[in-house]
């Protein structure tokens, strides 16, 4: 079966500084696979690599089976992606915000009305679809921004520290929202976080440290008898 997602020997240096070192995972198609790293782990270079802001002739990226050297505009259009900073115009409305992004995509009309009502009904938003979003709160836009990076009906969704500075219930409403895009959908999720109650134990794990992949595998078998908090802390703990 085609990976949803797959990263192979991944490398890339900030000059002297290694952030990744021969990164290798593969992720299958509607699984969703939680990428836990602490800061500086390469989380974010791996996103940029994901999304073509980076390129690196070391190693090789496949969304849906399109290969993101030889076939990047394939690749990019399978894939969805929720970044870390906010990226909706505040002075526009929910709606307008995503006709922008439809029309990005060259969807408009009828097809982008539906596909935009699809998405905020998906996100459970479309009742605030009239309103700035500026007047939103930081839960509601980053479900504004989820539904928006479903419009175009990617493979693979990609987020990025998506609950940051969002408060517990919040995130927790966030990422059942996105858990229930793989279950459901069958949308290939990659969830970069550094927070462990983000993890359920029948997610797929990927432990990111220091540039180079510690463990990977089911959630709740790498952690076996410990919480996954102290599992990582074990992991990533860095000596004194
Ligand atoms: N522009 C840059 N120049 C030099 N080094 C960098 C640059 N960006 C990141 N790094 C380094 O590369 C490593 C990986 O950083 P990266 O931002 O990818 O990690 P991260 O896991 O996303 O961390 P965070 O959660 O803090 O964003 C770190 O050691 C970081 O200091």
């Amino acid at each position: 079966m085609t990976p949803g997602l797959s990263v192979q020997n991944l490398s890339y240096n900030y000059g002297a500084r290694k952030a990744l070192d021969d990164v290798t995972f593969t992720v299958e198609p509607g699984a969703f696979c939680a990428l836990l790293g602490p800061n500086g782990a390469g989380k974010s270079t791996l996103f940029a690599l994901l999304t073509r802001l980076f390129t690196t002739a070391s190693g090789q990226i496949a969304i849906a089976g399109h290969d993101m050297t030889t076939v990047p505009r394939r690749a990019l259009a399978r894939m969805g992606v929720v970044f870390q900073a906010q990226t909706l115009d505040l002075d526009l409305t929910i709606r307008q915000n995503l006709t922008y992004f439809a029309a990005l995509h060259g969807l408009s009309g009828r097809d982008a009305s539906n596909r935009i009502d699809a998405s905020l009904d998906r996100l459970a938003i479309r009742d605030r679809a009239s309103e700035k979003a500026r007047s939103l709160n930081g839960g509601h836009r980053r479900r504004t921004e989820i539904a928006r990076a479903l419009i175009h009906q990617p493979d693979v969704l990609l987020l990025d520290e998506a609950t940051v500075g969002l408060d517990a219930a919040t995130r927790e409403a966030i990422t059942t929202h996105v858990h229930d895009l793989a279950a459901t959908d069958g949308i290939t999720v990659l969830w970069a976080t550094h927070l462990t109650d983000e993890v359920r134990d029948t997610d797929r794990l990927v432990i990111l440290h220091q540039g180079r992949i510690m463990q990977d595998g089911h959630a709740g078998t790498l952690r076996g008898d410990a919480s996954l908090q102290q599992h990582f802390l074990t992991l990533t703990a860095k000596p004194a």
